[in-house]
């Protein structure tokens, strides 16, 4: 039949729309390694290279691909999308536009299945067959890059990282600003039923989320050993994913994380920009939400800042309950650092227990390196923790947390305690309730910053440095005589140190 050609040209129109219409990388995901076998009673063959992507052509683009082709040619009433295998498809290399396309008047042999698991091979291209219409999906951003899956052939441990014994809610301090997450996920672990979902934590590095979400796999384990729970990392998810894609197992992959009661993924930011990763995680976390499974989700940011993650996969992850772990406070610092002193069975000064949460304000993590530092020294030199040998011993570290407070925060927050806008304190205006929180705040300026008087002076819109000085010797005097206004200073002091 001479409509061969013409058939080509139809089905390269088609594929360039299509590409208009989802974008490059869908494309290059889902399209791209199509091809089309040939039409007989007004039905299209179309070949893919695995099940699980006929099942998502099938779904996702089935109806568009129809409706393009009735538009190029109005015998077309139907598509069929069906898996080819090892052997040379009879089909147009998805990829050469020019070769010529047959048109079949038998239904399109499916060749026999290939073998799940090739034998895992340094090369990152998958064996192709014939070499032509099968283009590896994309693996989304540049570091889903080949070197990640080589070494992800090597990893094949149980999908579920192991969980740290450490990691319990026996050995979480909750204090304010942690006691939100604390609350959820304790709700979350012991709940009969599912309450709100995903359960989604975040806070800064090293603030307790992955102490959290073990804590939280612990306790659900603890109190009913048959509820399947997965835990994992969303960069291991990523690997797994790649890894079955790698293998074309992805069905298997499917399953294996939409039977779990219970799923878990840690430090989900990592998979931002990595679209055909997010793509999976989203069918997955539909797929367990819909059919009321938990799930428990963390990040470094809430959900409507994670930049280069999809709106709507942000706007789901959003559903549930949002809770933040803040920045620690000097007093949950303090009660961290005891309760690890207690699990270490040291016995540390409380003035040195005070210093540390008072100076390394970073994170916890660094909090209990410090710690264990401190500790280690003493037993290896034999000598009692002191205020002095810590401060010796954690030179480099007090120096990396000696905190940069800016002018501009302390403005700021004093402004908000004082109720006055942070204008005034730039302003001419001269009323007390307008200069006193000034004062206070070049004061501040002096003690937490190393500006010297003329720079906090110009700060303040412009002043002489003597009105610093002036500020700074009221303040004092006025902390002397006055106990609540000292204790508002110290409130202040400790809001910005933390
Ligand atoms: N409230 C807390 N009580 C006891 N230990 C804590 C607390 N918060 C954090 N930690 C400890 O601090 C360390 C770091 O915590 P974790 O690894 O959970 O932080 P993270 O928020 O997951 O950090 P990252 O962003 O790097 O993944 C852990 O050893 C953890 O046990």
């Amino acid at each position: 039949m001479s409509v061969g050609v013409s058939l080509d040209q139809q089905w390269a129109r088609i594929r360039g729309r299509l590409k208009d219409e989802v974008g490059e990388i869908a494309y290059r995901s889902w399209l791209q390694p199509l091809s089309v076998a040939g039409i007989k009673g007004g039905e299209v063959s179309i070949v893919v290279p695995t099940r699980f992507m006929r099942d998502w052509v099938l779904t996702h683009y089935a109806d568009r691909i129809r409706a393009l082709w009735a538009g190029e040619n109005p015998e077309v009433q139907s598509i069929d999308v069906v898996v080819a295998s090892t052997s040379p498809p009879p089909v147009m290399a998805a990829d050469n536009d020019d070769s010529d396309l047959q048109v079949i008047d038998e239904p399109v042999a499916v060749p026999p299945p290939r073998p799940v698991r090739p034998s895992p091979e340094p090369a990152y291209a998958p064996p192709g067959y014939g070499g032509s219409a099968y283009a590896p999906p994309p693996y989304g951003a540049s570091d889903e890059s080949p070197t990640a899956v080589a070494s992800v052939l090597e990893d094949r441990t149980d999908i579920s990282a192991p969980l740290d014994p450490r990691f319990t809610f026996e050995n979480f301090v909750v204090g304010k600003p942690n006691e939100l997450a604390h609350a959820a996920a304790r709700r979350v672990a012991d709940a009969t039923a599912v309450t709100f979902n995903p359960l989604f934590l975040y806070g800064g590095v090293g603030l307790g989320k992955t102490h959290l979400m073990h804590a939280l796999a612990w306790q659900i384990r603890k109190n009913d050993p048959n509820r399947k729970v997965i835990y994992l990392s969303a960069e291991k998810f990523m690997y797994q994913f790649i890894r079955a894609l790698r293998f074309k197992d992805t069905m298997a992959f499917k399953q294996q994380f939409r039977s779990v009661d219970v799923l878990m993924i840690d430090d989900v930011q990592f998979i931002s920009g990595k679209d055909s990763t997010q793509e999976e995680f989203f069918h997955t976390f539909n797929a367990l939400v819909d059919q009321n499974r938990q799930v428990v989700i963390s990040a470094d940011k809430s959900p409507s800042d994670l930049e280069g993650m999809e709106e709507r996969l942000r706007s789901r992850l959003g559903w549930g309950l949002v809770a933040d772990i803040h920045p620690t406070t000097y007093e949950l610092r303090l009660g961290i650092l005891q309760a690890k002193a207690d699990a270490l069975n040291a016995n540390i000064p409380l003035k040195v227990l005070e210093f540390l949460a008072h100076k390394i304000t970073s994170n916890v993590r660094e909090l209990e390196g410090a710690l264990n530092r401190i500790v280690a020294h003493s037993e290896l030199v034999g000598r009692a923790i002191t205020l002095e040998s810590t401060q010796e011993v954690l030179h480099d570290l007090l120096r990396a947390n000696d905190r940069r407070i800016t002018i501009d925060e302390i403005q700021k927050r004093v402004a908000e305690h004082f109720n006055i806008r942070v204008a005034d304190m730039h302003s001419a205006r001269r009323a007390r309730a307008v200069a006193r929180p000034r004062q206070v705040a070049m004061y501040l300026a002096k003690q937490l910053t190393a500006r010297s008087l003329p720079e906090i002076g110009r700060k303040f819109g412009g002043r002489d440095h003597t009105t610093v000085m002036h500020a700074v010797k009221k303040v004092e005097e006025l902390r002397a005589s006055d106990p609540s206004f000292a204790e508002d200073i110290e409130l202040l002091r400790r809001m910005l140190e933390s």
